[in-house]
C-alpha cells in the first residue's frame, strides 16, 4: 500500500491522526526507514564479523575464544551508549549478548578446524 492510498497523510489535528489512513501512510513511511537502518545495521555487523573473524586466527585455546572479561566489558560498554543515544539499555545488552553468543559458537568451530579437533 502506498502513503497516499488512503486517507489524507499529512493532515493531522493537534490532538493526533485524522484516521487510519493517516496512520497507515505513517507505518509504511517509517517501516521503509527500518529497512534503510537494517540495510545499514548488517552491513556494520558484517563488518564487525569480519574483524572478529580476523581474531580469531589468533586465538590458541576455548579460553581465549570464551574471554568472559571482554564479553562483559563490550556488554558494559554498548549499555553505556546506548543510554548515552537514547534508547532502552536493555535491547542493547541483550541484542550484543545474542550475537556474541554466535559470534563464539563460530570462533570456536573455526578453532576447531584449525586443530583439526571434532567440532
Ligand atoms: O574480543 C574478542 O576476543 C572477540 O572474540 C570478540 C567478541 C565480540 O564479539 O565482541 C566475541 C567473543 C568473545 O570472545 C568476546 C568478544
Amino acid at each position: 500500500m502506498t502513503e497516499r492510498s488512503e486517507g489524507t497523510p499529512g493532515r493531522h489535528s493537534v490532538t493526533g491522526n485524522v484516521g487510519p489512513g493517516y496512520a497507515q501512510g505513517e507505518i509504511d513511511r517509517m517501516r521503509n526507514r527500518i529497512d534503510e537502518l537494517d540495510e545499514q545495521i548488517v552491513a556494520l555487523l558484517a563488518e564487525r564479523t569480519a574483524a572478529v573473524r580476523i581474531l580469531t586466527e589468533h586465538k590458541t585455546d576455548e579460553a581465549a575464544v570464551r574471554s568472559p572479561d571482554r564479553v562483559r566489558a563490550v556488554l558494559a560498554r554498548v549499555e553505556m551508549l546506548a543510554e548515552r543515544h537514547g534508547m532502552p539499555p536493555r535491547i542493547a545488552r541483550e541484542t550484543y549478548r545474542a550475537l556474541i553468543e554466535e559470534l563464539t559458537a563460530m570462533q570456536l568451530v573455526r578453532l576447531a578446524r584449525r586443530r583439526g579437533t571434532p567440532v
